[in-house]
């Protein structure tokens, strides 16, 4: 796997499932597009994302065809028999990011460094993978590092 920061603008995202780790999804991805959400039920970020026309809300348990569209695609929903069937439904162009199992996806998603702390004009995205296998230890760099960029910037 390589590393890619991709321009989301126009392109077609959809995420399978309401909860909380498609919500933390949907919240990172809303800056950039309008990502489709598919789920029985929602968090109530979720519900004001829709109400605003942040996201397209599809408000029932997905369906085979969902995906069909979708250039990449969030599985996030705690039933493991659904992602394995919206895994098995996707096809092998488009991009897909199991959450709940990381042999299963072709991207990740990494823990991020807010930037301007480093400098005030340039911004700087430090960004932490460790290829899927220990998300617990990216978010601890990630922590570690933010707090050494803002030592370092209090000191400038
Ligand atoms: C493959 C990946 C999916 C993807 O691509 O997204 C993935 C997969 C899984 N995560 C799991 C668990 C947790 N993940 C976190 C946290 C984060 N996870 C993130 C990324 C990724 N997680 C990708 C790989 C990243 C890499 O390569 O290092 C971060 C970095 C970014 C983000 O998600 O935005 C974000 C931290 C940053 C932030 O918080 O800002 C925490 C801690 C917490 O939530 O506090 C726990 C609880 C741990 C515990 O319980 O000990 C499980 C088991 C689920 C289960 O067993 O049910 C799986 C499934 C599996 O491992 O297969
Ligand atoms: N990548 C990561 O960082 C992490 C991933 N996970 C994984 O994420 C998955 C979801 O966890 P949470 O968001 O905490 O669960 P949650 O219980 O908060 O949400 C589950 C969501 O799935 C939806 N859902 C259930 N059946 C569905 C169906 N047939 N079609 C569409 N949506 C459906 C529900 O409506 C709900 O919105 C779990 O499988 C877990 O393994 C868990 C922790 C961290």
């Amino acid at each position: 796997m390589i590393p890619l920061l991709v321009d989301l603008h126009k392109k077609a995202v959809t995420v399978i499932g309401g909860g909380k780790i498609a919500t933390r999804k949907v919240l990172r991805l809303a800056s950039e597009t309008r990502p489709k959400v598919i789920a029985p039920e929602i968090t109530e970020t979720l519900q004001n994302l829709a109400l605003n026309g942040k996201i397209e809300l599809i408000l029932r348990p997905y369906q085979t065809g969902d995906i069909e569209d979708a250039q990449i695609i969030y599985i996030a929903t705690s039933d493991e028999a659904v992602n394995q069937t919206v895994r098995r439904d996707a096809r092998s162009d488009q991009f897909v990011n199991d959450t709940s199992q990381h042999e299963r996806s072709n991207f990740y998603s990494m823990a991020e460094v807010e930037t301007e702390i480093l400098s005030e004009s340039d911004l700087v995205l430090i960004a932490i993978s460790t290829f899927g296998k220990n998300p617990t230890l990216s978010k601890k760099i990630q922590q570690l590092l933010t707090k050494e960029c803002l030592k370092q910037h209090a000191q400038d």
